[in-house]
């Protein structure tokens, strides 16, 4: 009895991330009113300064024996054969004789002092023996994505959140910033800016994080000295404000930049000439440019030259089989055999600046729990929403801490409860909706409202064929009312405003779809009745809504790839879009009514033979069309054409395309057709920006396409691409 009863009280005991071993040893014990605190003048001083300020006044030089240090200190040399050997490995014991926390080394100690104040009670404390460690041994986040970086504020929270969630480590490479990138990369920070970096480095210590600068130097570097040189004293600048661990990103380039033995060269001097002879610097990380399976070239040799090379000292990141993909066994061991080493796991998720009208606050899944053998990193590449990107992160950390023992669901929850504790209900329910990333060009996808889903497709589809179940029909009922409470209760929440500002356009959006799913079943049962009046009031309160869920659209998130702002896209958008049609069709036919459905704007069809723009998502307004800019380049084969076909005949007032091109481009033509067979070209102007404009104001048309009718393939950047219709 007394091991189930011990069984049961160990799990109970919550943890995060999730301890490998925990024994309880008894009872739990009274919280002792003062604690002794033993080995300070040794032990990690960060981990002193973080017990002292958790413990405050319950110090004194009575109560309780608290022994803390490192394997080797004095105060914990009677434990020194219980502490893990694996780096960040601790050793923690709370008995009535006295409390341990013992590390493996100086962060080791400092999670032992975590792991104690998410076990302390005021009243009461459980008797239990921990040993506990890492199984992989650099994790975190890398600030790698395109668009806003984060501020100084999101990156000081960041930075404590990551300390009391046992990461090591972040990454700074936002995209966007010009002393990061090109065209600054060479010079120092502005004292500003430089003054917030030496803060970061310093939260990032008193946290145990290892702060990594990363410069981007591959879209002009030339390979000379004065370059290398530029980019030493670059690294001598970021030391001097306190960073002493070190990445170089061959990202996104082409060209010259991304010659690999050049990159070597420089790589294994900065190596030689700067890390190896600093006394305090971590090994280097490098992202290469081909940085997943599906760009590696064999023929290129790029990953033979890193692999035989490169310093085996350098860190290589991988993003996995593709750019935005689960990571798998089978895959970090093939790459591990070409660049000889384990790979630093580059994780394109949550980020979403190829999709960035929706937020990705799902689960983090599909990534093996049999990996951990064959990387030295995993960090997570997360939304320009610093706060809401916690949600994945916080999961990162428990998976990378504790691979076997992670589940998914669980950690969501915990996730969840750490981030929104008081409004955690209304925050699992925006979650829940708020996790896929609809068509994307990397063409991946996430769960998303997966609790209704069942019921959402057995009610539609009872509907149509003219039963449902009544069960079914108060679900969902249930389900769109939770979806209007949880906006209001998040729109009005004060526990984390920084987090409620980020979803403020989704929460707004949110509401109107719990409204609308609201007002579109009663809709339904007022046209079972026959209820005219009803059914023709909701009609118009569900185009209303659906009019205020457009305006929401063009007044948030406005940026130039994926303006606009989308909840619930997967399953209840659908679903309340189905119910409303399904309604007012019948509503039509029994009442010999013309009522238009809800206008899903101007549908328009894409066909294409360029490879790259097969699945691209068109941004579709009452009278223009977009197509969605790219960040990487496009390679667009000779005779490849790109073809937009509208439901009718427009004019074409006006159209333009932005391809980022200085050079020539009289290789591309736009023409139009009525038919999709009879071809005329429209004339196309250059503007100073070298964009090109055109319209087509004669004979309305049904097709417009654009064509590289050179001979040789081209590659550009979609940065813009619009039709405008009337
Ligand atoms: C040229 C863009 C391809 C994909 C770029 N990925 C991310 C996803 O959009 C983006 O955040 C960018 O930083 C990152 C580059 C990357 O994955 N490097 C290892």
């Amino acid at each position: 009895f007394f091991a189930l009863q011990v069984k049961i009280m160990a799990q109970d005991i919550q943890v995060q991330p999730t301890p490998r071993q925990i024994t309880v040893k008894g009872e739990n014990m009274a919280t002792p009113v003062t604690f002794r605190l033993e080995g300070e003048r040794e032990a990690n001083p960060r981990a002193v300064k973080l017990l002292k300020t958790f413990l405050g006044d319950r110090l004194s030089s009575k109560g309780l024996p608290l022994y803390l240090g490192e394997k080797g200190d004095r105060a914990v040399q009677s434990r020194k054969r219980q502490i893990p050997e694996q780096p960040e490995g601790y050793y923690l014991e709370i008995n009535p004789k006295g409390i341990t926390l013992a590390g493996n080394d100086e962060r080791g100690t400092y999670y032992a002092v975590r792991t104690f104040m998410q076990l302390f009670r005021d009243n009461h404390l459980p008797q239990v023996e921990i040993r506990d460690y890492p199984d992989v041994r650099f994790r975190g986040v890398v600030e790698g994505f395109y668009g806003t970086p984060w501020s100084h504020e999101a990156r000081l929270r960041q930075l404590r959140f990551y300390g009391e969630n046992k990461l090591n480590t972040y990454i700074y490479g936002p995209k966007d910033d010009p002393y990061h990138s090109s065209p600054n990369w060479r010079k120092p920070y502005p004292a500003k800016d430089a003054a917030r970096i030496a803060e970061l480095v310093k939260v990032a210590n008193e946290n145990e994080v290892d702060f990594v600068w990363a410069i981007h130097p591959g879209l002009d570097i030339r390979w000379e000295t004065s370059d290398r040189d530029s980019l030493m004293a670059k690294f001598e600048h970021m030391y001097d404000l306190g960073v002493r661990s070190f990445a170089v990103f061959f990202d996104d380039i082409s060209g010259e930049g991304a010659k690999a033995d050049r990159q070597v060269e420089l790589l294994n001097y900065v190596d030689d000439h700067f890390v190896r002879v600093k006394p305090d610097v971590t090994p280097l990380i490098v992202c290469p440019t081909e940085y997943n399976k599906d760009w590696a070239r064999p023929e290129s040799g790029y990953l033979a030259t890193i692999g035989t090379k490169l310093n085996p000292s350098v860190e290589v990141m991988w993003t996995g089989d593709r750019v935005i993909s689960e990571i798998t066994r089978e895959g970090v061991e093939w790459i591990r055999e070409q660049i000889k080493r384990p790979s630093y796991i580059w994780w394109n998720f949550p980020v979403s600046d190829y999709v960035r009208d929706h937020v990705l606050l799902g689960e983090v899944y599909g990534n093996g729990k049999d990996i951990a053998g064959s990387i030295s990193g995993f960090v997570a590449n997360p939304m320009e929403w610093a706060e809401a990107s916690k949600l994945a992160i916080y999961c990162v950390a428990d998976y990378t801490w504790n691979m076997q023992s992670y589940d998914r669901s669980r950690s969501w929850h915990r996730a969840i409860r750490a981030i929104m504790p008081e409004n955690a209900e209304a925050f699992t329910v925006f979650a829940r909706h708020n996790s896929d990333l609809g068509e994307n060009v990397h063409r991946f996808r996430r769960e998303e409202s997966v609790e209704i889903l069942p019921v959402a497709e057995r009610f539609m589809k009872g509907y149509q064929e003219g039963r449902y179940d009544e069960r079914d029909f108060l679900a969902l009922q249930e389900e769109f009312e939770r979806v209007a409470e949880a906006a209001d209760l998040l729109l009005v929440d004060n526990e984390n405003e920084a987090l409620i500002e980020e979803i403020t356009p989704w929460l707004h959006q949110f509401k109107i779809l719990g409204d609308a799913g609201r007002e579109a079943l009663v809709m339904l049962k007022a046209e079972e009745r026959g209820d005219r009046e009803l059914f023709l009031r909701k009609y118009n309160h569900v185009k209303a809504l659906r009019k205020r869920s457009y305006e929401l659209e063009r007044q948030f998130n406005q940026n130039p790839y994926q303006p606009g702002v989308k909840t619930g896209t997967t399953v209840l958008q659908p679903l309340v879009l189905g119910i409303f049609t399904e309604a007012t069709e019948r509503f039509n036919r029994k009442n010999g009514m013309d009522l238009p459905l809800l206008a899903d704007y101007l549908p328009c069809k894409l066909t294409t033979n360029v490879p790259q723009l097969e699945h691209l998502p068109l941004q579709v307004y009452p009278n223009r069309v977009h197509l969605t800019p790219l960040l990487e380049v496009v390679k667009w084969p000779a005779g490849g054409y790109l073809q937009l076909e509208l439901d009718d005949l427009y004019r074409i007032p006006g159209t333009r395309m932005n391809f980022d091109v200085k050079g020539d481009l009289s290789w591309g033509v736009m023409e139009v057709s009525v038919d999709g067979e009879n071809w005329q070209v429209v004339t196309l102007t250059r503007d100073a920006r070298g964009r090109l404009n055109g319209k087509w104001e004669d004979t309305p048309v049904k097709f417009v396409r654009f064509t590289n009718s050179g001979k040789d393939e081209q590659q550009v950047y979609l940065r813009e691409f619009y039709v405008v219709f009337s």
